[in-house]
This record gives structure tokens, C-alpha cells and sequence, in this order.
């Protein structure tokens, strides 16, 4: 099998350098090529990354462009304004607008066939992920918005409550990568098995996601939350490029499923090697499902106010 090659943009940040080096040390190689704001930025990664080669295999990365995308199995997109004291994540869809707007332009160029994956990591991801699903050829699954963190804060507050080992939590958020979160608290596995969580219990967790972002900006240190989006992209990563079928959420387009149209909104899907299969449409509770469809319209106005890409 060819290694996958993942171009990644904004790969001096947090985010960006977190990845790059999980990446490097994968189990199985990546090809990597890594975009960033200025020439220097990159090539610190590069001579971090020369000196990591006896502690493993010699790594296969270089200083990436534009062009990386075409050929690019994943392209990740994690460009951004620097996080600066407590907002609200939406609060940086301007800068962060003129931030992505030069690649998502190169994206949209991207031929109709293309094989690849796009994940979109900049905040607001679900208006972002949409603004590009609307100028680009390629197809709509093939636009992911990486939202993956809230359903790992759900499986760790619900192993909280419960006194459980997180890791044996399934646990799912849909909805809005913002305050329109869908926590689905009728789907709860533990070891497997289906639980049910009090009125009470939930209020709590609900009330703990809620106040995540806002305990963690209140902190006042610009950095976010790079080890868990940085694992959660590699995880996807590999499950888009090697993986066996598996379920996810990832803010995808929507074509009338869960009753939405034209956005992207973080939902269920299904995806493997080949790529993302399909959303999956789970029963939600009424009050889901109303959440859900108010995430849409945020999600849609706030794509409108952008204008053309
Ligand atoms: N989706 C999620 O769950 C999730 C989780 C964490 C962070 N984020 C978001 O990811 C983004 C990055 O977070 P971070 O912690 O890495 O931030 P960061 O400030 O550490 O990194 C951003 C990087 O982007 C670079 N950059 C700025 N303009 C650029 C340009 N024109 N071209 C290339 N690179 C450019 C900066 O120089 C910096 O290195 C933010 O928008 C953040 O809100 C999303």
C-alpha cells in the first residue's frame, strides 16, 4: 500500500506541530508535508523532526505549498488567529476567514475525482466546513469538520458520574461545535451495554460540556486544547486511510437528513479506508432533534454572512 501523504496547514501552531509529531511517530509512515505562516516556522519543525530519525524510522517530511493538496490523501486545516482571552469560538470567524480563505480557494480548484479528505480544524469548524462544501467540486464527504473533542469530554464526564474507566465509554455529541450541542444521552454504552443516566445526571454533564470551553479560555494562556484534537485527527486519520469500518461524528454536509439541508452540522458517519461511507441516521429524542435543526440555522447564517470564497 502507497503511505498516505497528509498536507498540513497551520502546522507550526498547537494543533499543527502536536499532529505532526504524532504523525512522525505512528506506527505505520506517513508522508508529510507542512504549510505554515512563514518559511521559518516550518523549517524549525523539519530539523526538530531530522533529529528525532534514531529514536525510530527517518522521518518523511518536508516544507509543503498549495500544490501538496492535489496529490494529498488528508489535507488538514488548522490555520488560525492566535486564541486571545476568553470568546466564544465564533468570535474568530472573521480573522480566521481570511486565514483559511487562500487554501479553501486552492481546495475548491481540487478535480471532482479526487480520493482525498479534507478536515477542517480552524474554529468555527461547522461554518467553515460549509464554506467550502459550497464552492468545491469534490464531493460532499469528502469536506469533514473535526468535532470529535465533544463526544471524548461527553465519554469522560459520563465515566465521571458513573465511576467507570472512560475508555470504556461510548458516548456521542452532535450539533453545533459551539453552544447548539447535542449530547446524546440515549445512547450510552458502557463495556457495550446500553445505561441510562438520571435527569439529574445529565443536567450535570450537560452543564460540565457546556462550561468546558469557557473554564479552559477563562485560563487567559493562549493555547487550546492540542493533545486531544492532535489525537483525535490522527485517530481519524488513520481510520480514513488504513482503517476498518468504524462510526465517527464529523461535521459533514447535509442533504435532508436529520431534516437538515445544505450545512454542515456534526453528525454520524460511518467511514473506513475507503473514505467516508455515508451520514448515519440515528432516532433522535424530539428536544435532539430541535437542537439540532437550531445548529443548522446558526451554522447557515453565519455561512451566508461570509459571502463568496
Ligand atoms: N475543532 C476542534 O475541536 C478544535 C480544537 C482545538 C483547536 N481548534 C482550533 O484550531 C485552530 C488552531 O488552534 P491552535 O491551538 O493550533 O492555534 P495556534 O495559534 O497555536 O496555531 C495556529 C497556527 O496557524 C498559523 N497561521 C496563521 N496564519 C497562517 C497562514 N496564513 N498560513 C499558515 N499558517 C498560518 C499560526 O502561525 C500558528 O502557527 C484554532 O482555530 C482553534 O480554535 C479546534
Amino acid at each position: 500500500m502507497r503511505t498516505p501523504k497528509v498536507t498540513i496547514v497551520g502546522a507550526a501552531g498547537g494543533v499543527g506541530a502536536s499532529l505532526t509529531h504524532l504523525l512522525l511517530q505512528a506506527r505505520e509512515p506517513y508522508e508529510l508535508a507542512l504549510i505554515g505562516r512563514s518559511p521559518q516556522s516550518i523549517a524549525c519543525l523539519l530539523m526538530d523532526a531530522q533529529s528525532l530519525a534514531p529514536l525510530g524510522r527517518a522521518p518523511v517530511v518536508r516544507a509543503g505549498e498549495i500544490a501538496d493538496f492535489h496529490d494529498s490523501d488528508v489535507v488538514v486545516v488548522s490555520a488560525s488567529v492566535p486564541l486571545t482571552g476568553w470568546a466564544p469560538r465564533v468570535d474568530s470567524l472573521a480573522g480566521n476567514a481570511e486565514i483559511v480563505h487562500p487554501y479553501f480557494r486552492e481546495i475548491a480548484k481540487i478535480s471532482a475525482d479526487w480520493r482525498g479528505h479534507v478536515i477542517v480544524v480552524t474554529n468555527p469548524i461547522d461554518v467553515f466546513s460549509s464554506w467550502l462544501r459550497r464552492h468545491a467540486r469534490i464531493g460532499r464527504a469528502r469536506i469533514l469538520g473535526y468535532s470529535w473533542n465533544d463526544s471524548l469530554r461527553l465519554r469522560v464526564a459520563v465515566a465521571r458520574a458513573l465511576g467507570e474507566d472512560a475508555a470504556d465509554i461510548t458516548a456521542w455529541v452532535i450539533g453545533e461545535h459551539g453552544d447548539a450541542f447535542v449530547p446524546l444521552f440515549d445512547r450510552i454504552l458502557v463495556g457495550g451495554r446500553r445505561v441510562g443516566l438520571s435527569r439529574r445526571q445529565r443536567a450535570h454533564i450537560r452543564a460540565d460540556l457546556r462550561g468546558f470551553y469557557a473554564r479552559w479560555s477563562r485560563l487567559g494562556v493562549s493555547r487550546t486544547t492540542v493533545w486531544t484534537t492532535a489525537g483525535g485527527v490522527a485517530r481519524m486519520i488513520h481510520d480514513l486511510t488504513r482503517g476498518r469500518p468504524v462510526d465517527w461524528t464529523a461535521s459533514v454536509a447535509l442533504n435532508g437528513e436529520y431534516g437538515v439541508r445544505d450545512v454542515n452540522v456534526g453528525v454520524p458517519v460511518a467511514l473506513d479506508a475507503r473514505g467516508v461511507l455515508g451520514v448515519v441516521e440515528w432516532d433522535l429524542e424530539e428536544p435532539d432533534r430541535v437542537v439540532l435543526g437550531h445548529a443548522a440555522s446558526l451554522v447557515r447564517e453565519r455561512v451566508e454572512s461570509l459571502g463568496r470564497l
